[in-house]
């Protein structure tokens, strides 16, 4: 841990913060809060206090003002209230109270006359006033005997803390954590959580696999591990969590593995959320493995409204969007007519048998619509299904565990009394709406048991006792299997792995050379003025376009550089991607309106966390205190941006005719590029071994796409693409067209719309066009083909021309790989993250 991190915690700051908590204490101005609670709240009375009494003084002149207190009661109570406060300093010139005081007017300022004749009239107002007044002084009065008594209470509260505090310090010989600290004061307050991970131990048990009969409604024979989870779901169905996470890992057949649970109960309506690009084989494999189900897809503009009807189906399935929308719809209500309307959420409305959350880690963010529009969904059991259920930090786990209603693991606890909640509940922000405690006093179980302690030790001293907790949980609630450990019952082909490294020829060098030498002139002189970290919206844009030099000079040249701009100017243009500037695709769009690809912006947050934090030094939230919030890199504000938010669709009646760089260049006199010619190449001598491997083509770059498309039409070879703009039915057509037939045997696909939850068995080759620091998403796409189903031995082959950034990029992948193995990072995050020296490699400084 380091010393900030230490003496911070000390002074009682959060050690890993939600963004609740953070929103809070931007809300707070960052101050760091007392230890006592109430010693807080006075300061801010004592503040409110001395604003009423210049207020009041500013109305009157001088003194008091019993205007003030007579129109604003409030006012009246704080002014009474400070000049207690006063009156017991011993500050002399404090008026008394009276109820002359209370009319707004003294005797003395009114002409003698006026005052008799009101005198009988104001007699009777003024009783009444003196009444209330003594009214009000005595609820001050309990007011502060209240204060007193909640100081009183906190003072014994902090006694008995540091008590407990005191001797785990003697017993452990070392100062405590803030974590244990936390973990202290929550055992006094939540007897329960004392040992709560023992007793979850001892409560829940692990359900050791054993094989479960076939069902018998379920056509295809199930292998002996998917048999072995059958048994499992159905024994965790019955247990503490009713449900699970089923984690195999990519392409061992979760999909059927989940259908075979459904059909052994037969019960309805189970709903299943799945990413777009999976929704319809979900259909054909229910429709296809399981006899008699009915399944509803739930998706499109006039999907099925009523209630009785989709419980009628036993498989509703649906996107993470639309149940977004759904969500939003029956929460924040949508314009229409200029009048904003509520609708309320058929899939929230019903009562679920099962829910099964499909790449489940589409839900890693708990504070997105997304996240909560799950956690409000009912059912009587619950599923996450995922193949990375890691995919980048432990703190991800948690909604899964909270979307299962995980007990006490997903809970908020107060560390001054016994109130807990699953929601963050301070809706003024200052105050628990429950308990009163402040959010500094409020704290996340997960994240003080689990992510705090691995965040911050690794696998070292209490990071290695919360993996051990973490253990624990996944083992009773989780089961994983991969492709090696059950390589005899899959019994897949081998895949390997096969860089080709290719030269520029001189005239692609040359370009290649001047962009790269402004490129690191640029670099430098950020280096030099010390502003790298003010930069990097620039830096990462010269990254991208030296990686887009290195497939083709046109994606550079013939960039379409809409600035300003939310779609593309041209009429009927897709949507383009600010960061890339080719065509969107799985776009989200920031609060300042600017449109990315989701994987660029992540890359791009990536890289800004990369060169902002070095790493495992400072909290996460603690990085957005002393550096500048990453900005948009279009406009350069603040950037705000949801990663989980649902894609962004064009309005259903525009119709989207891309034309893409094909529209902005000579044909006749287009030149190829050494890296298509390499894959040219490839499949050329491919087609000579054996006409009937098929391959898919994976790049990041829409626009690279299109050149490679029109290449290898040209070169005489059947091809079909998937878009991110395709709807469901749109891609499981393109899919079926390209398994169907024979003669067509290049997939082109986007890495951004295609790289998970698609099964492309029939190919057996992956190219993969352009490189990124983090193999993640290269494996994902491999796994598209190596999977069940697969026959023919795999081989992924990439691209890399030598004399480029690329050559540096995979010489990058394989340092930070060999980093992360030597460590046991379970941070795979750092894999995508650029460091400056990673930055300084890249340039070759
Ligand atoms: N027992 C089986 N018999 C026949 N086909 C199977 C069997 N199990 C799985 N498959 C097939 O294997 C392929 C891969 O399965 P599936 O898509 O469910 O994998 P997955 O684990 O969900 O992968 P991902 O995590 O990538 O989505 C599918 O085509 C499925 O039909």
């Amino acid at each position: 841990m380091s010393e900030d991190g230490d003496s911070l915690a000390e002074e009682g700051f959060e050690e890993s913060s939600t963004e609740e908590e953070l929103a809070h204490m931007h809300a707070r101005h960052m101050l760091p809060p007392t230890e006592d609670a109430s010693e807080d709240e006075t300061i801010l009375m004592d503040e409110a206090v001395r604003q009423s009494l210049q207020d009041a003084s500013n109305e009157t002149g001088a003194g008091t003002s019993s205007g003030a207190r007579a129109g604003n009661p409030k006012a009246a109570l704080l002014a009474a209230a400070a000049e207690r406060r006063l009156a017991a300093s011993k500050i002399e010139d404090v008026p008394e109270y009276n109820s002359d005081a209370l009319d707004g007017l003294s005797e003395e300022e009114e002409p003698l006359s006026k005052v008799k004749g009101k005198k009988k009239a104001t007699k009777k107002s003024a009783k009444k006033k003196t009444s209330d007044f003594v009214a009000n002084f005595m609820t001050m009065d309990d007011l502060y005997a209240e204060r007193r008594e909640a100081r009183r209470r906190a003072k014994a509260e902090r006694n008995v803390l540091k008590v407990e505090e005191n001797k785990l310090r003697s017993k452990l010989g070392r100062k405590l954590t803030h974590a244990e600290k936390t973990t202290v004061a929550l055992s006094l307050f939540h007897p329960e959580l004392k040992d709560a991970w023992g007793d979850f131990e001892k409560k829940v048990a692990i359900v050791q696999p054993e094989k479960a009969e076939q069902p018998a409604k379920l056509k295809a024979t199930l292998l002996p591990f998917q048999l072995e989870s059958l048994f499992w779901m159905r024994k965790q169905e019955k247990g503490q969590y009713a449900g699970g996470m089923l984690a195999d890992e990519m392409g061992m057949g979760k999909t059927i593995q989940m259908i075979a649970l459904m059909v052994s109960d037969n019960h309805k309506p189970n709903l299943v959320i799945a990413p777009t690009v999976a929704i319809i084989q979900w259909k054909n494999e229910i429709e296809k493995h399981a006899e008699g189900m009915s399944v509803l897809v739930w998706h499109g503009a006039n999907r099925e409204s009523s209630i009785d009807q989709l419980k009628k189906h036993n498989v509703v399935l649906t996107t993470y969007s639309v149940l977004e929308s759904s969500f939003r719809k029956q929460e924040s209500g949508f314009k229409r007519k200029g009048q904003i309307v509520k609708e309320k959420s058929p899939l929230h409305a019903i009562k679920w048998h099962r829910i099964v959350l499909d790449e489940a880690h589409n839900i890693k963010e708990r504070a997105t619509n997304t996240a909560k529009a799950t956690f409000e969904l009912q059912s009587k059991y619950k599923w996450c299904l995922s193949g990375t259920p890691l995919q980048n930090r432990v703190g991800e786990l948690y909604s899964l565990i909270r979307f299962l209603g995980g007990d006490p693991f997903a809970y908020y606890f107060c560390k001054r009394c016994d109130c807990k909640s699953l929601h963050w509940k301070f809706s003024n922000k200052r105050h628990c709406d429950d308990c009163g405690h402040t959010p500094m006093h409020h704290t996340c179980f997960w994240n003080n048991e689990v992510l705090s302690p691995i965040q911050k030790n690794g696998m070292n001293g209490p990071g290695a006792i919360a993996f051990k907790k973490l253990r624990v949980l996944l083992d009773r609630l989780m089961l994983r299997r991969t492709k090696v450990e059950r390589a005899d019952d899959l019994g897949l082909p081998p895949r390997t792995v096969i860089v080709r490294r290719d030269y520029f020829s001189p005239e692609e060098k040359e370009l290649y050379l001047s962009l790269f030498s402004d490129a690191k002139r640029q670099f430098t002189t950020y280096v030099d003025s010390g502003t790298v970290l003010n930069n990097y919206s620039n830096i990462f844009s010269l990254l991208t376009r030296m990686r887009q030099m290195a497939c083709h000079p046109d994606l550079v040249l013939r960039s379409k550089n809409n600035q300003g701009k939310f779609l593309s100017e041209d009429f009927g243009e897709a949507p383009v991607c600010r960061l890339c500037n080719d065509v969107a695709e799985d776009a989200i769009h920031s609060k300042c309106r600017h449109l990315f690809d989701r994987e660029c912006i992540r890359q791009y947050l990536d890289t800004v966390v990369g060169i902002t934090v070095r790493q495992g030094l400072l909290h996460s939230w603690l990085m957005w205190l002393i550096f500048p919030q990453p900005e948009c890199p279009v406009c350069h504000v603040p950037l705000t941006i949801d990663l989980d938010a649902p894609a962004y669709e064009p309005e259903e009646n525009t119709s989207v005719v891309r034309q893409g760089i094909l529209g902005r260049l000579d044909l006749e006199k287009w030149r190829s590029s050494t890296k298509i010619e390499a894959l040219i190449e490839e499949l050329t001598n491919l087609r000579k071994q054996d006409a009937t491997i098929k391959s898919i083509v994976f790049s990041q770059f829409v626009n690279f796409l299109d050149l490679i498309a029109f290449r290898l039409q040209k070169a005489g070879f059947n091809v079909c693409r998937l878009e991110g703009t395709m709807g469901p039915y749109a891609r499981d057509a393109t899919i079926k067209y390209f398994m169907d037939n024979v003669h067509v045997t290049v997939f082109l696909v986007s890495l951004k719309a295609g790289g998970v939850a698609l099964n492309l068995t029939e190919a057996s080759r992956v190219y993969l066009m352009d490189s990124w620091w983090n193999p993640a998403v290269e494996y994902q796409a491999m796994d598209r083909i190596h999977r069940l189903g697969q026959h023919r031995p795999v081989q992924a082959i990439k691209l890399v021309v030598e004399d480029s950034i690329e050559s540096r990029i995979v010489q990058l992948q394989e340092k930070k790989a060999a980093m992360v193995d030597a460590t046991l990072s379970t941070d795979d995050s750092a894999m995508g993250r650029l460091t400056p020296d990673d930055l300084g490699f890249l340039f070759r400084l």
